[in-house]
């Protein structure tokens, strides 16, 4: 055991590489996948505004089967230009995409939201990615695998997408989806998860 807790963990997520990340922790953990519908961002609204209140809707809708949980939600969107990129509905939008993204740095940010019978917290984490810039043929055969259908932005900075990245400023986890050393300091501060020699 790396970190202990009292508390029943939840991961509101279906996602494998967040389940992935939380596991670092070594503590005991149920995922729940929420199936709470994700709305498109509202006109103006910041794109840190908007991971962060789906964060915060996943996160609360597994809160209404298990009040007494400590529940952990996430939301990652890339953005460009107050431009939110999601997960591209085709391998020609995700093609779209990355045209748009090429030789510039765009934002990755992961919305957290920690819930505990009632009580919330959020935080945002931001790290900037650079993209090399990009050839036609690069971009047709990276979306044509497919691996992007299922990422935000369109790219896998973990899989062949770190092919289309020059660099990175910030946490490489947060890109992949949680960033974990941020939650675990977050959980640890609040005195929600602590190390075997910690004082409590
Ligand atoms: C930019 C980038 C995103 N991603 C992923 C992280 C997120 O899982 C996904 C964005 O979609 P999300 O809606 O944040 O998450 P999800 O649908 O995978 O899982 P759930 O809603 O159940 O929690 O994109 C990568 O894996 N690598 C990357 O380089």
């Amino acid at each position: 055991m790396f970190f202990e807790t009292n508390e029943t963990l939840i991961l509101a997520s279906a996602s494998s590489r967040r389940k992935e990340l939380l596991g670092r922790l070594g503590m005991p953990f149920t995922v729940h996948a929420s199936n709470a519908e994700e709305r498109p961002i509202e006109n103006g609204e910041k794109p840190e505004t908007y991971a962060s209140v789906l964060s915060s809707i996943k996160a609360s809708a597994i809160y209404e089967d298990h009040p007494k949980s400590l529940i952990i939600g996430a939301d990652t969107v890339v953005a460009l230009d107050g431009k939110v990129y999601p997960k591209p509905k085709s391998v020609a939008q995700a093609a779209e995409f990355l045209e748009e993204l090429s030789g510039r740095t765009h934002s990755v940010i992961t919305g957290v939201t920690i819930l505990r019978e009632g009580a919330v917290t959020h935080f945002t984490s931001i790290t900037e990615v650079t993209f090399r810039t990009l050839d036609h043929a690069l971009i047709q055969a990276y979306a044509a695998t497919g691996d992007p259908l299922d990422k935000a932005g369109g790219y896998g900075i973990q899989t062949a997408g770190g092919l289309l990245v020059k660099e990175i400023s910030g946490d490489y986890d947060n890109v992949v989806g949680l960033p974990i050393a941020e939650l675990a300091d977050k959980m640890r501060a609040s005195g929600l998860i602590w190390l075997k020699g910690d004082e409590r």
